[in-house]
């Protein structure tokens, strides 16, 4: 193997999407077959012995691909030279909370990643927080880097829309390979609205093989809720599904939409669609050349306006709560 391996940091490391994870970005899934990787795990002190357990496994994998493996408390040490940050560390909610519950007992933890990031980044770095109330710990983050380039931040919206890609395709019984163009707009929460008005469905436009009551009363709350839904029957927060889109999100960043499709991922706003510019929404998107591009010039029909800017209402109060906690100025 010729090529210099690609530094990705993992924090949450010990956690269930950390073991769900780990091994998948060993094994080439998040950078591609033929990309080696050095691992950097980041655990608080208490959980860096069960972090040294997982990068024993790891090591036991015999991964060709897997140059060496690390395992921090230090956040300085642990994004020195990162290339690719996955920022996943934080606090699950549990049964009967919102993820916005989350924001004072996490939003602490990213204004230091996010520092330590800006202090010591590969200059090519690119950060996905997974981390709830993603967005806005995405915004903590890169408020803290200010010689990073803000888009490099971005919080992961991608199971959200692999969730809405999922219900479509059950319901329209199509494989999920034949959809295209399904949008998530707004915050990784129960306001979200995933969007189906310009998505297409072997080639069909969606909107006329769906009736509107049905979007409205079964398949954007089903999509909205899941999370919650998976906790009330798993007893637990997503976590492979969590990892297999974070997987998805990044490969998608570095290798590119497919010709004729878009993805969903949680970016800065430039201003587009009315999302004022600097909040951390999730758009339709595609990568070029390893960059997202806002997929411009969709029409927004009343129904949609409406959801948009209710759930982009919501991160403009989460900036104004974690302003108020002093994360952010
Ligand atoms: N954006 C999304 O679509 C999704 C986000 N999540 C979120 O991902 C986060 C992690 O979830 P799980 O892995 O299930 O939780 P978990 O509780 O199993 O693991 C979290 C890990 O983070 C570690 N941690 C806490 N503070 C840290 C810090 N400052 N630095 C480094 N590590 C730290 C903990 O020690 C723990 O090992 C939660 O906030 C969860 O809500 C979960 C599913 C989907
Ligand atoms: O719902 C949660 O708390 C975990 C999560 O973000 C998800 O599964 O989408």
């Amino acid at each position: 193997m010729t090529k210099t391996p690609v530094t990705v940091t993992v924090t949450g490391a010990a956690g269930q999407i950390g073991y769900a994870l780990l091994f998948r970005i060993a094994s080439g899934h998040l950078l591609g077959a033929d990309v080696p990787v050095r691992l950097r795990l980041l655990e608080i002190p208490a959980a860096t012995k069960a972090a040294q357990g997982t990068a024993m496994e790891l090591d036991d994998c015999a991964f060709p691909l897997l140059a060496g493996v690390d395992v921090f408390d230090d956040p300085k040490a642990a994004f020195d030279g990162v290339n690719v940050a996955l920022l996943v560390g934080a606090r699950p909610r549990t049964k009967g909370m919102e993820r916005g519950d989350l924001l004072e007992a996490n939003g602490g933890i990213f204004g230091p990643q996010g520092a330590a990031i800006n202090a010591g980044a590969a200059s090519d770095v690119r950060v996905l927080v997974v981390g709830n109330p993603a967005n806005t710990n995405a915004l903590i983050a890169q408020q803290h880097a200010p010689d990073v380039p803000a888009d490099r931040f971005t919080a992961m919206t991608r199971l959200d829309h692999n969730r809405a890609l999922a219900q479509l395709a059950k319901k329209l019984n199509v494989p999920v390979a034949e959809l295209r163009k399904v949008t998530i707009w707004g915050n990784h929460s129960a306001t979200q609205y995933p969007d189906v008005f310009h998505a297409e469905a072997a080639g069909r436009p969606v909107k006329d093989l769906v009736d509107q009551a049905w979007l409205a009363d079964e398949f954007i709350p089903r999509v909205a809720k899941r999370g919650a839904e998976i906790i009330e029957v798993r007893g637990a927060s997503s976590a492979a599904s969590a990892a297999s889109a974070a997987i998805d999100h990044v490969h998608t960043w570095v290798n590119g939409t497919r010709e004729g499709d878009w993805t969903s991922a949680a970016i800065v706003s430039d201003g587009s669609y009315g999302v004022p510019a600097g909040l951390i929404s999730s758009f339709p998107v595609v990568a070029k050349d390893g960059k997202w591009e806002i997929v411009q010039g969709l029409e927004i029909s009343e129904f949609s306006r409406a959801r948009i800017d209710a759930s982009v209402a919501e991160l403009q109060e989460e900036r104004t709560a974690v302003q108020g906690l002093g994360l952010i100025s």
